[in-house]
């Protein structure tokens, strides 16, 4: 026969006579696990691969000439389940806390639990000790980035995985966890080839015994996921989107959600779509935000700074949202690991904009020895890196760059540092002056790119640098052939900021083209967009190269300028680039320069407002704010203004100045449904009208398209769901606190005793008194009591009740908080101050409505349902010995959790409307709160909460008299 037999059931053989069937399926028929018919059709090499022996040889020849083979008895450590023993119910009842807790993202509380459970000694068999080891290994990997402490502890148990110790519902996950620290971003311990074995061991014993199976087959393929793209492997990346989208159907776990939201929004920014993944990292750090998952949401913020960078945003906004991330991540106790990086990038990308360059060097530091420690790609920070370089003219700083990502020989993304190295390579022959050698560099960088299907990003990028190199090598046709590719390029991956860069390098084309007017609007609409983004470099760069063309074109005031460009260039620390590009060709036609401060009116003069209204990439906010500079130029003196109108006609200034009052008005829509108008103080020349509305319906357009593409900041409004209830007072806008809401909606009939946690100031009292309200007890009392603030030696009277003469001092009868309450609701604030000795009688009356007056004889009976509140550790207090552990029990039957405002941003205009709405004084009109406060309001970390956010608006209505909108200058965030 057989081929099988020659060779002794090689891989081959063994999957031949499996055919279509699974491997589990294959195992039963011959008595054997399917792991080890996965290890059976392992290549011979493999360190796990093994080749059957015995009686299940003999059984697969019998297959194999097409008998039955009969059964082997299943071998014995199986048949006892000694060897394998079985994880017991107690086991389970003491680790799932610890799985709730790690289903919320509550990383420390888990470890702290999963430590605590390990430490007692209640889980005896290795399969629940192993369990616990995933927990632990889970948090440090997905809670605090760190890889290799995850590793440490899981290394045994992987141990005990090879010698069949554990039971295969848990080895599942000890198989799922190893599968993803072999796929991190770790260089020591990366390797693809891991990661495929433990998928296809976990694989193997997937069944629906397998406790959170759907999770596990989840967090698999997030390690496939992951490998490939460490790997830098599109093709592989775009099948494995599809098969997370599969798994993550049946997942209800929120971290899991997260986790998979996560690999989803890298897979959209790795094939370079750029709104989509823009779309998917907000949504990342809204929901991280939410479950209160700061390293996740971390990782959200830092992505998103980077694409408000590509969008042409503010410098500084981008640095808001790394220093919130830094905040919320590296301030704590997370490891520096890949996210810390992410946000080094952006950081950096956004100080080299501002010229801080000794800044973005430190940054650059730090970040590489990041990678440097964690042996990962030098590749992850090297764009920004060579830019600093270049503009501090460190040339022979970036030849080394260069040799050091060419020769990296690493296991991530190794093609992809390899390009990136060659394309720095040739950055350096440019600015040393071989152009011509440039040019053949970057059109070979493109073809490494395309050898590996895949960057768009990096491609892109580099296709515009060739367009330069090509120009000023004077190889023309070449450098057109270029620029249209570059374009193509950028339709697919939008950016603004690059979308300058090629412009500024068309105007160099055509002037050596001779073309030198139009190059002159390409570099003025260059000019724009690098002013608009805040990049000061950039728009010195372009600044000089328009006084270049305009001493090409024998303008009288070209060399004053150039001297000028090159002093700024100075100024900043910038080492101009020396040029050696030929001079342009004199121009074909002479045309007059734009001369004496005359509104240029007429069709040529919308060139370049039109080409600055038209860059792909931008942002809802920057186009507005675009078309605002586009008008200031065009008619100076005019004090153009933006407004959003609602459906009332009501208007709210978006841009501009107030004090301006405008008599030219035109409105247009955004074509996605809101409405605008743009106004000038006029009189406008005679066809100023015309240009005016011309402008405002190409704003129009460009605002369509940054919606469509996803570019628009303006977040939906989050709706309250149907049926919600109304509790006048509770302001509730955020997901969370919807669902805070119809919980406390749906517990309207019970009496049970509720605690609810949150930190100070986050509106636990206001959660308590919604309670009562929507009770049946709403009518009766509302009572609260500080546990805080009444002295310990007068405590048990005021809770309880004492009769006259009870103590020294008790002159009349008093009924206590309790029975003050009865029939209603009592509020016990600050639960966790409530002294030790007090505390089994607390317990009492919650176990019996039984309470007990000082001086009485007899106790009375009393109805009364408790909310306590705490912002303190209660576990972590009865841990010490200050709470009781029988009433820490009682009181967590209904636990509820008030999340920090900075966890539910859609809660901030919400509130802060309703604050200015209730704290003007009366008689006068609120003011409307202006986009740039609301923006600023949004972007505080709040870490006094609602408290706080009520403050600042009382102490910004302070000082009067109110204006009618109240803007950013006006708010008195920091007192
Ligand atoms: N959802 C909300 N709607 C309206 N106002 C709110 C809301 N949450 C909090 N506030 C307001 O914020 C302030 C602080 O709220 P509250 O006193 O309930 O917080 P707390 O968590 O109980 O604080 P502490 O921990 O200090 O006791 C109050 O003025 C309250 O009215």
């Amino acid at each position: 026969m057989s081929r099988t037999e020659a060779e002794g059931f090689g891989p081959e053989a063994i999957r031949a006579l499996r055919g279509e069937l699974s491997r589990a399926a294959f195992a039963r028929r011959l008595g054997v696990t399917p792991l080890t018919v996965y290890r059976w059709e392992l290549p011979q090499a493999a360190p796990q691969a093994r080749r059957p022996r015995g009686r299940v040889a003999e059984a697969l020849r019998l297959l194999a000439e097409g008998g039955q083979p009969t059964l082997p008895p299943p071998p014995a450590r199986l048949a006892t389940g000694l060897a394998r023993q079985e994880v017991s119910r107690e086991e389970r009842a003491l680790l799932a806390p610890c799985h709730a807790l790690l289903r919320r993202a509550g990383w420390r509380a888990a470890e702290d639990a999963l430590l605590a459970v390990l430490a007692s000694g209640g889980l005896r068999s290795v399969g629940a000790r192993a369990l616990a080891a995933v927990g632990l290994a889970y948090v440090y990997r997905w809670g605090f980035e760190d890889v290799r402490r995850a590793f440490t502890l899981l290394l045994p148990h992987l141990a005990e995985a090879d010698a069949g110790r554990l039971p295969g519902a848990v080895e599942v996950h000890v198989h799922a966890m190893a599968a993803n620290l072999f796929a991190s971003p770790d260089g020591r311990l990366f390797d693809p080839g891991k990661v495929n074995v433990h998928v296809a061991r976990a694989e193997a014993l997937l069944g629906p015994n397998v406790f959170a199976a759907a999770e596990a087959r989840c967090h698999l393929r997030i390690a496939e996921m992951s490998a490939a793209f460490y790997m830098g492997a599109p093709e592989l990346i775009s099948r494995q989107k599809g098969r997370v989208q599969e798994a993550l159907a049946g997942v209800s776990d929120p971290t899991m959600r997260v986790l998979a939201a996560d690999v989803l929004a890298h897979e959209a920014a790795f094939q370079g779509e750029g709104s989509l993944a823009t779309r998917r990292f907000r949504e990342l750090a809204q929901q991280a935000g939410r479950e209160g998952y700061a390293f996740m949401e971390a990782r959200g913020l830092a992505f998103l700074a980077q694409r408000r960078l590509d969008e042409a945003a503010e410098p500084d906004e981008a640095l808001t949202l790394v220093r919130r991330a830094r905040e919320l991540a590296w301030d704590g106790r997370l490891a520096r690991g890949f996210t810390f990086i992410f946000a080094a990038r952006a950081e950096a990308d956004a100080l080299l904009r501002l010229a801080r360059f000794a800044e973005a060097e430190a940054v650059l530091n730090e970040g590489d020895a990041v990678l440097e420690e964690h042996g990962w790609t030098p590749q992850h920070l090297a764009v920004q890196r060579a830019r600093f370089l270049y503009l501090t003219g460190r040339y022979a700083d970036l030849r080394r760059l260069a040799a050091r990502l060419s020769g990296y020989a690493g296991p991530h993304l190794q093609a992809h540092t390899r390009a990136t190295g060659c394309w720095v390579e040739a950055l350096v022959d440019w600015v040393e002056g071989h152009a011509q050698r440039a040019a053949e560099g970057f059109a070979n960088t493109q073809a490494r790119i395309l050898e590996g299907n895949g960057w768009p990003i990096l491609r892109r990028d580099c296709l515009i640098t060739e367009v330069g190199a090509r120009t000023a090598a004077g190889q023309l046709p070449e450098a057109r052939t270029a620029l249209r590719r570059a374009r193509a390029l950028l339709e697919q991956c939008p950016s603004a900021w690059s979308t300058a860069r090629l412009l500024r390098h068309e105007g160099a084309l055509l002037a050596r083209e001779g073309r030198s007017r139009e190059a002159r609007e390409k570099l003025e609409a260059s000019l724009a967009t690098f002013t608009l983004a805040g990049d000061r470099p950039e728009a010195a760069l372009t600044r000089r190269r328009l006084a270049q063309v305009a001493r090409a074109g024998g303008e009288p005031d070209a060399e004053a300028r150039l001297v000028q460009s090159e002093e700024e260039l100075r100024r900043l620390g910038i080492t101009p680039p020396p040029d050696f590009s030929p001079e342009p060709l004199p121009a074909r036609e002479l045309e007059a320069p734009a001369s004496d401060g005359a509104p240029r009116l007429g069709a040529e003069a919308l060139v370049v407002p039109f080409e600055r209204l038209a860059v792909r990439g931008m942002g809802a906010p920057l186009i507005q704010r675009e078309l605002v500079r586009v008008l200031e130029g065009l008619f100076p003196g005019v004090g153009p203004r933006l407004e959003e109108l609602d459906s009332q006609g009501r208007a709210t200034l978006l841009l501009g100045e107030d004090d301006v009052p405008a008599s030219e008005w035109v409105e247009f829509g955004d074509e996605c449904g809101r409405r605008l108008r743009v106004g000038v103080a006029g009189p406008l020349p005679a066809d100023g009208r015309a240009l005016l509305t011309s402008l405002a319906r190409l704003a129009g357009f460009a605002l369509e398209v940054a919606v469509l593409r996803g570019f628009a900041h303006a977040e939906p409004p989050v709706r309250e769901p149907e049926g919600a209830p109304e509790v006048p007072g509770f302001i509730a806008a955020s997901p969370a606190m919807h669902k805070l809401k119809a919980e406390l909606a749906g517990l309207s009939g019970s009496r049970a005793t509720v605690i609810v946690t949150g930190e100070s100031g986050s509106g636990k009292e206001v959660v308590a008194r919604a309670l009562h309200r929507l009770s049946a007890r709403a009518e009766r009392p509302y009572v609260a009591f500080n546990c805080a603030a009444v002295p310990r030696e007068l405590f048990e009277g005021q809770l309880f009740g004492y009769r006259r003469g009870a103590y020294t001092g008790a002159a009349t009868d008093h009924p206590g908080v309790i029975r003050a309450a009865h029939g209603g609701t009592l509020f016990l604030d600050e639960i966790g101050e409530l002294p030790l000795e007090v505390q089994p009688k607390l317990l009492r009356f919650l176990e019996n409505g039984e309470v007990f007056p000082l001086g009485e004889t007899r106790p009375a009976q009393v109805d009364v349902r408790v909310i306590a509140a705490t912002h303190r550790d209660l576990g972590q207090l009865v841990r010490e010995g200050r709470f009781r552990e029988d009433l820490y029990y009682r009181l967590q039957v209904v636990p509820m959790r008030v999340p920090p405002l900075r966890e539910r941003r859609e809660d901030v205009v919400a509130l802060a409307r309703h604050f200015v709405n209730h704290l003007t004084p009366e008689g006068q009109e609120p003011p409307q709160l202006a986009p740039d406060a609301l923006a600023a309001l949004v972007a505080h970390s709040w870490p006094g909460n609602v408290r706080e956010l009520r403050n600042v608006i009382e102490r910004s209505l302070a000082f009067g008299p109110l204006p009618a909108v109240l803007g950013a200058d006006r708010l008195r965030i920091r007192g």
